[in-house]
């Protein structure tokens, strides 16, 4: 091992027992006080492990390029030296669990390069998961390595009942990997969550339902629902949507009444607004499709092309206009979602291979966002590509059947507005409102 981190390790141990014997160990604030030095030591140990030992990093792995210079030496003569152009690490920051790297190309050196070598990175230092994204300054050649070195989200969270306050632009979901908390955009979105089965889609699917449930109440978000399963899924919250499909024939009734309803916007806003923003009365209208492929690849031939093509055009022009789309799809083959480039986000729970991870996220994304990686028990956990083009890795709050069912009663959509015409159960018996909360 290096000297100079033998060295720096002795002096912080030597700080920390310091310290210990400085204050009593028994008492519960001299604890506190330990756990937050140990908390110093460890990050100073990862910011000298990764200044020391980048430079032998970047070398082994064929980053750095060596080049041999024939010097002249009085006295000596002519004498070749090695010479080494490394990537530069400009900075390492450290926090509780995650060491975050800036670094610059080399001359010569393409950005793709470095963004590439981030899984390596991550293994070499055992980090637990990693991200890249653009850094903010020189952004075209320097880049940021998010190393996450104790998972924080490897623990479920419960979801709790939205604040009751009106809410359309975005809905809290869950955590980041880095613990911060996680927002989904839904206005002036189209969202497509793919995860194989029981992976968590449920938890992305009640945590938009249910957050918007408050603006549902009050008319600021309308929530339309297809769900070809026999409803099964959407009836738990049943008074939450202002309709659901249960049949293939409905859907596309319902799908048409959308496309409808964003082509008189469309004429309406013409001249007069770019983009539409609900309130009471000037409904957001949110269309869940719960296995879309069941509507796109599985339905009868005429209506899958029906449904389709309507599906399309939503897609294309509900956006600005205030009709969204959120998706849930198990299979991400292209015959399934051929439409998938029309949505405005995707989001990639566990998937079954590499290969899945760049249908969904798109061409090359496998390496930077591991959505096959994704643990079988780690449900909810997924990888989402930001604004700004970064990938991260986040965890939705579980939502438990009770607190659906609690929205539902406390937040219904406007009663008369209500239609579930065939919605069944599993045995094919028509299912009641009051199955999904207390109406
Ligand atoms: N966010 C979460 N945190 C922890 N556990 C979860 C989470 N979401 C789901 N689970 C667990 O995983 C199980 C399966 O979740 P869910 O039904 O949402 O999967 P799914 O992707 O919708 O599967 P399918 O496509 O087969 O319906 C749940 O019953 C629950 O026990």
């Amino acid at each position: 091992m290096n000297e100079t981190i033998l060295y720096s390790l002795g002096g912080l141990l030597a700080l920390a027992v310091a310290v210990l014997v400085a204050l009593k160990p028994t008492r519960k604030p001299t604890l506190t006080a330990l756990v937050w030095v140990a908390m110093l030591v460890r990050r100073a140990w990862w910011w000298l492990v990764f200044r020391v030992t980048w430079k032998g990093l970047a070398r082994e792995s064929g980053l750095s390029k060596r080049r041999t210079k024939r010097v002249k030496r009085a006295g000596v003569g002519e004498e070749s030296i090695e010479k080494w152009r490394d990537p530069r690490l400009k900075r390492v920051k450290t926090s509780a669990h995650s060491v975050t790297l800036k670094v610059r190309t080399r001359r010569g050196q393409a950005l793709a390069d470095l963004e590439a070598f981030a899984p390596k990175l991550a293994a070499t230092y055992q980090a637990d998961s990693y991200r890249v994204y653009p850094a903010k300054r020189r952004p075209g050649s320097t880049v940021m390595f998010e190393l996450v070195m104790r998972d924080l989200i490897t623990k479920p969270a419960t979801a709790v009942m939205p604040e009751p306050r009106m809410q359309t632009e975005t809905v809290l979901l869950g955590r980041r990997q880095n613990g911060k908390p996680f927002h989904l955009q839904i206005e002036q979105r189209h969202t497509l969550v793919v995860g194989a089965s029981g992976a968590g889609k449920g938890s992305f699917l009640w945590g938009i339902v249910g957050s918007l449930s408050p603006a549902i109440s009050v008319d600021a978000v309308r929530a339309f629902g297809i769900d070809l399963k026999g409803g099964m899924e959407l009836m738990m919250g049943a008074p939450l949507f202002t309709e659901i499909a249960a049949k293939a024939d409905h859907a596309v009734a319902m799908l048409r009444q959308l496309v409808t309803i964003a082509d008189e916007r469309t004429e309406a806003l013409q001249g007069i607004s770019r983009n539409h923003k609900p309130g009471p009365g000037d409904p957001l209208y949110l269309l869940v499709i719960d296995e879309l492929a069941s509507l796109t690849a599985y339905a009868d031939p005429e209506i899958k092309k029906e449904a389709e093509r309507l599906l399309k055009r939503l897609l294309s022009i509900g956006r600005a206009v205030g009709v969204v789309v959120c998706a849930f799809v198990q299979d991400p083959r292209k015959e399934v979602i051929d439409m998938r480039g029309l949505f405005t986000q995707t989001i990639a729970l566990r998937v079954r291979s590499a290969m899945e991870t760049n249908m969904v996220l798109g061409d090359g994304m496998a390496t930077q966002a591991a959505a096959h990686r994704i643990l079988k028990a780690a449900q909810g956990t997924a990888w989402i590509i930001d604004e700004d083009g970064s990938t991260d890795r986040i965890r939705a709050d579980y939502w438990p059947d009770e607190l659906i069912r609690r929205l539902a009663s406390l937040y219904p959509a406007t009663p008369d507005l209500v239609t579930i015409p065939d919605a069944v159960d599993a045995s094919g018996m028509p299912l009641s409102l009051t199955d999904g909360g207390a109406r």
